[in-house]
């Protein structure tokens, strides 16, 4: 359970300030391991939301293994770093190298940040580019999220991809039927709607650990978990890649609100041009896109009225000054 933290704070100008209804209710969040490159991800997320005229907060769950020059950049962009424990798999033969699990399963920690009622999960490798706050007033009670593709070569180990099915276009490859009902929908988890709650974070935590894990990790798992009350949103959410070449018939560029760079090669900070599909001329767009909005000076963080000398109390350097939630943890390696 986060600290309750005082609605009414000092705004550095010495007068009482009410903090935004926000504090308690909505937020943004994303996800940061390792010392590596991918903090410049969550920097191009805060600007691109800043671009976007959202009205709430990001928040970055961060593992132990962030380092604090990584945590004073996102400071220092508006973001409200709070560190989480990284979250083991049950031991099994682990297909895939443990700090990829570990990193990807940490991420269900966010469903302990119960001091928002209402959160946008959005991967470190998105970019926002039109304002989605719209998403936040959706019915409560349902996980939001965009369907998922099965054609490329991830998912060689899935019965689907075997047979050439994808639910983006059941009709090309329909699925037989002894083979037993189609695969219901499935989400790409590097975007999502959810409401934190103490008892579903409990929930999934118990889950876990009686669930092998799978190759997608924690998109699998909650898949798995949600697949109840799982509502499709459209692609324009969250558009993977893949679809442009997968399935273009069902892309509108135009009306794409949200991009995951998620395909081989398309991490923007990283971007050569040299794997398959990256000298396509729309993902050279894209990749351009995030860029202008990285480097865009104008987007950065300013502090609304900085204090002169005395200390300024902002909800960021509060909710980071504060106790981390007391969840019990096996002190871990870096995970990344
Ligand atoms: O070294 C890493 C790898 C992953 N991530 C986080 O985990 C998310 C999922 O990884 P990724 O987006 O690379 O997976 P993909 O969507 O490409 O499968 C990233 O967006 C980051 O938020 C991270 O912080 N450090
Ligand atoms: O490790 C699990 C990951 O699963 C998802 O990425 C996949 C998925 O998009 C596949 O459809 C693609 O084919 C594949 O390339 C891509 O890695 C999530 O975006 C990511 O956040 C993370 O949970
Ligand atoms: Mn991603």
């Amino acid at each position: 359970m986060a600290p309750e933290i005082p609605v009414d704070v000092f705004s550095g100008s010495g007068k009482i300030s009410t903090l935004n209804t926000g504090y308690s209710k909505r937020a943004y969040v994303t996800f940061l391991a390792g010392n590596g490159d991918y903090v410049k991800g969550v920097v191009g997320l805060a600007k691109g939301l800043r671009k976007a005229k959202s009205e709430y907060p990001l928040v970055v769950a961060i593992l132990p293994d962030v380092p604090e020059e990584h945590r004073e950049i996102l400071r220092s962009q508006g973001c409200i770093v709070q560190e989480i424990e990284p979250i083991y798999p049950p031991q099994n033969q682990i297909q895939f190298a443990m700090a990829y699990y570990v990193i990807n399963y940490s991420k269900l920690r966010i469903w302990n940040f119960e001091e928002y009622s209402k959160m946008i999960y959005l991967d470190a490798d998105i970019q926002v580019f039109e304002n989605i706050d719209n998403l936040f007033d959706m019915a409560d009670g349902y996980f939001y999220a965009v369907m998922d593709c099965f054609c490329e070569k991830t998912w060689s180990h899935s019965p689907q991809f075997s047979i050439g099915y994808c639910q983006q276009c059941p009709d090309k490859v329909t699925w037989p039927a002894e083979m037993g009902s189609p695969p219901p929908l499935y989400f790409n988890a590097g975007m999502f709607v959810f409401e934190p709650s103490r008892l579903t974070y409990e929930n999934l935590l118990e889950t876990l650990q009686i669930t092998p894990p799978t190759p997608f990790a924690e998109q699998d798992f909650l898949n798995m978990f949600f697949q109840k009350v799982y509502k499709p949103i459209p692609l324009a959410y969250n558009l993977v890649l893949a679809m442009l070449w997968r399935h273009p018939e069902n892309v509108e560029l135009e009306k794409v609100k949200v991009v995951h760079y998620c395909a081989a090669g398309s991490k923007p900070w990283r971007y050569t041009g040299k794997e398959v599909n990256m000298d396509r001329e729309d993902i050279k767009v894209l990749v351009e896109k995030w860029w202008d909005i990285y480097n865009d000076e104008s987007l950065d963080f300013k502090a609304e009225n900085p204090a002169p000398e005395e200390e300024t109390y902002s909800r960021a350097s509060i909710i980071s000054t504060m106790p981390e939630p007391a969840i019990s943890y096996i002190p871990a390696p870096s995970a990344a």
